[in-house]
């Protein structure tokens, strides 16, 4: 076909239309001494984080000369965008924004605007349904734009901010963690190797939170950790069984862990913490265990603090040989990934059925989260939350502010 008013024909001409820029969307961190009181500030305002646990975690980014590695990865991913979207014909301006510290997000939509775009599509660097991945960012997009609206900024008014799905069980994602996770096997001393089990890490995060996380409608909803914990099993599964294929070692015994527990003793969150996994594995006769933190998407400090600083000093402690996988980070099969997505967000938007690609048994998660998806407080006694209740005013963006990734 050669007519160019054919959606196909125009689609290949502007293969994003109607999207016209891409905004990356991340947690930020410090760069400097100076900036950690006041980003961990900003991390836990009203968030009831006890002031020893703060202390305690200042202490971790002072280790590290006060920088966050999580900005320079960004930064990385970015230019890995760029390349592999110029690589490809698809011209798609790409900013970025934080929730924590600069670029701020807000910043970041008042360019976006002012440059003309307006219809963007957000990739938040957060793979699985819960509150902190999910609806925060999208109360983030909802009260950044409510702010630029409120200050007149031009473009601000038309701004339309539509948030890509979650990637966790896309092949770009899990294909990278499975070479990480050979490489990690790898380090390990050659007669451990074959008896390392699997530790694979995500963010503890409260059992309320987790038991709620994902659409109402998600089968996983309602089973414990909702889909927030069926997610990361379904990972944490899709790498062990590659992991086997490619090692011949079938039936190597793997569990889903948790790290980076903070938030008040007296409330439950996902069990058991790495240490704590790490001990009970090496009482039970384990070789070695390789840590594989598919929770996150770049080696911040989560992961080379609470991993590298802090569990591979228990398991040193023990006795017990550990190596640590890598992220995806900038890998390519990423940035193609995103690529992915963006192209079938767009194909969506033009009233096509794009192929979503999805490994695995959960299928691809939904481009929008309907109206209790992913809410901030546990709702009492697991039903519904109840609309305009005090957990869902403060939290639920309205339809205006949050585009077509809200749906009431
Ligand atoms: C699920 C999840 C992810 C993964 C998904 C995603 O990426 O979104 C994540 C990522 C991150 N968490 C990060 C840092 C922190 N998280 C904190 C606190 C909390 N995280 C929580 C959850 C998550 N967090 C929760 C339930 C809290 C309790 C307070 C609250 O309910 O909000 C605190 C406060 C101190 C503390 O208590 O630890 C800090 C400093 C950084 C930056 C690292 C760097 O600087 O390199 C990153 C990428
Ligand atoms: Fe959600």
């Amino acid at each position: 076909m050669s007519d160019a008013r054919t959606p196909s024909a125009a689609a290949a001409a502007a293969p994003a239309r109607p999207y016209d820029a891409l905004l990356l969307l991340s947690f930020g961190g410090p760069e400097g001494p100076e900036d950690v009181v006041p980003f961990l500030e900003n991390v836990t305002r009203g968030r009831g984080i006890p002031r020893e646990r703060l202390a305690e975690v200042g202490q971790h980014y002072f280790l590290f000369g006060g920088v966050s590695p999580i900005n320079a990865q960004n930064r990385e991913l970015l230019d890995a965008l760029r390349k592999d979207f110029a690589a490809h014909g698809l011209d798609l301006p790409v900013y970025w924004g934080n929730r924590n510290w600069a670029p701020y997000l807000v910043d970041a939509l008042r360019e976006l605007a002012a440059d003309g775009h307006r219809r963007v599509l957000v990739l938040a660097t957060s793979a699985y349904a819960n509150y902190s991945g999910c609806r925060q960012y999208r109360e983030n997009l909802a009260a950044a734009l409510g702010q630029l609206r409120e200050e007149g900024a031009p473009g601000a008014a038309e701004l339309r901010l539509d948030k890509l799905r979650h990637f966790y069980n896309h092949p770009g994602f899990v294909r990278p963690m499975v070479d990480h996770t050979l490489a990690a096997l790898a380090e390990l001393p050659e007669p451990v190797r074959d008896g390392a089990r699997l530790a694979f890490t995500t963010h503890s995060i409260p059992n309320a939170l987790a038991d709620s996380s994902g659409a109402p409608d998600d089968p996983a909803r309602g089973a414990p950790g909702g889909a927030y914990v069926a997610q990361h099993r379904e990972t944490a599964r899709l790498v062990a069984e590659a992991v086997a294929e490619a090692t011949g070692i079938a039936g190597r015994p793997w569990e889903l862990v948790y790290q980076s527990r903070s938030g008040s003793p007296h409330t439950p969150w996902l069990e058991p913490d790495i240490c704590d996994h790490l001990a009970a594995v090496h009482a039970d006769g384990a070789a070695a265990v390789v840590m594989v933190p598919i929770g996150f998407v770049s080696d911040h400090m989560e992961v080379v603090y609470d991993l590298d600083t802090q569990a591979r000093a228990a398991a040193e402690e023990l006795g017990l040989p550990v190596s640590r996988a890598g992220t995806v980070g900038a890998d390519p099969r990423f940035a193609a990934a995103v690529r992915d997505l963006v192209l079938e967000r767009a194909g969506s938007a033009r009233g096509e059925r794009p192929a979503r690609c999805a490994l695995g048994a959960l299928g691809p998660s939904h481009d929008l989260c309907p109206a209790d998806c992913c809410p901030a407080l546990a709702p009492p006694g697991r039903g519904p939350v109840p609309r305009g209740s005090a957990a869902t005013s403060a939290g639920n963006p309205p339809p205006a502010a949050a585009g077509a990734d809200w749906k009431d």
